[in-house]
């Protein structure tokens, strides 16, 4: 990237990306001060397929590879279901990362002192702490294997390669390095060919890791030890589709899907995304939690634009709105009035 100013590639998409995008612009904006950087928008997903027919223009390829970061809200509606696989928005989102080669996506799942009454789980099983950093392999898998649909039959290839599975294992022994030391990976390898190649691949690479304790899980068995004891986990290393559905359980273990952010790696400009939906059944009504992907544009200043005090800044003001006892309705318990979308936007401005 030769261009002087700082440019971040804004892609609201769809339901509420609008919203909880606008929300996260104006944060990063308050916090860096205004006029440093340039935000330029883009269209993916639906409104993208309703434009121009593809939900990932070229225009928005180039915006996102001439860009420093890329910040996305989310993507997909009932109004587009009905299309052919690859002009379905979520076929945009998938096509966006596979061409900007993130294979490596963190979604680090914390949960705030101040939220423990917003989780599902009893407080005795959430323990003291939790603070687990999910490494999702992104751009291999089923997601990206071969598919076929002949008449009453339909398959997706799930398929790995050993160079995949190693340098996503490696970036998860470097997360668990500058953290507990500690490694789970998720797989079927009881079932699975494509597992087992990983399990094997993982137990390869941990050898130039000797001071991490490496532990495989399967994943119908991780599912329940999230629930029943998600204090276990410091990294998690596992697939495309397995990561994205342990994602979303630990995300409600740390009181709402609307407060998990995410960063997705490769060689080069990563993506910063919330891990939730479009939410199409709360969009346009400003009640959806914009801290998820508050703390994604937050995670861009960090990673992206080298701008950790920054970064810090916004990562404190939403711990002491948290503090503070301000709520959106999805995080709300104690039967006080939840603030809005902007409304919570603008407390987490005040508190920057
Ligand atoms: N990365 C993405 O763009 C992404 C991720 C997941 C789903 N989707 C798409 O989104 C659409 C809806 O999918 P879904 O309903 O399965 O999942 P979803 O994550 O959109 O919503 C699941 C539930 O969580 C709630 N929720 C999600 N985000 C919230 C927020 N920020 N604040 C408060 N509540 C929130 C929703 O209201 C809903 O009840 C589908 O088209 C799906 O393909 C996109
Ligand atoms: C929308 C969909 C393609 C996407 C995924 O499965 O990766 C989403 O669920 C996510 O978690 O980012
Ligand atoms: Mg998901």
């Amino acid at each position: 990237m030769s261009n002087k100013k700082l440019r971040v590639a804004v892609l609201p998409g769809d339901g509420i990306g609008r919203e909880i995008t606008e929300s996260a612009v104006r944060v990063m904006r308050e916090a860096i001060g205004k006029d440093k950087i340039e935000f330029i928008e883009g269209d993916i997903g639906g409104i993208a397929y309703d434009n121009t027919g593809d939900p990932l223009p070229k225009e928005t390829v180039d915006l996102c590879k001439n860009s420093h970061g890329i910040l996305l809200g989310a993507v997909g509606g009932d109004k587009w279901d009905h299309l052919p696989g690859d002009k379905r928005p979520e076929a945009g989102l998938l096509r966006l990362r596979k061409e900007l080669g993130v294979y490596s996506n963190l979604r680090p799942a914390v949960i705030y002192t101040e939220l423990r009454e917003a989780s599902p789980l009893k407080p005795h099983i959430i323990g003291d702490k939790l603070d687990i950093m999910i490494v999702r392999e992104l751009t291999g898998g089923i997601y990206f294997g071969e598919k076929e649909r002949i008449e009453e039959r339909a398959s997706d290839k799930m398929a790995y390669s050993k160079y995949e599975v190693e340098r996503i294992a490696r970036i998860a022994f470097e997360q668990a390095m500058g953290r507990r030391k500690r490694i789970t990976s998720i797989d079927k390898a009881n079932v699975l060919f494509s597992s087992k190649l990983w399990r094997e691949t993982v137990e390869e690479v941990a050898k130039s890791y000797p001071e991490v304790e490496v532990n495989h899980l399967y994943i119908d068995n991780a599912a329940m030890q999230m629930v029943i004891d998600p204090g276990q986990f410091d990294v998690i290393v596992t697939s495309n589709m397995f990561g994205d559905i342990i994602s979303d359980i630990a995300s409600v273990i740390t009181g709402s899907i609307g407060m998990l952010p995410s960063a997705s790696m490769g060689d080069g400009v990563s993506l910063y995304e919330p891990i939730h939906g479009s939410a199409p059944d709360i969009a346009d009504k400003n009640i959806a939690n914009p801290m998820a992907t508050i703390i994604s544009g937050a995670m861009l200043m960090e990673n992206s634009l080298n701008m950790m005090e920054e970064a810090q800044r916004i990562y404190r003001a939403i711990e002491k709105v948290l503090e503070a006892g301000y709520r959106t309705s999805d995080i709300s318990t104690k039967g006080g009035v939840p603030l809005g979308t902007r409304e919570i936007t603008q407390k987490i401005i005040e508190y920057l």
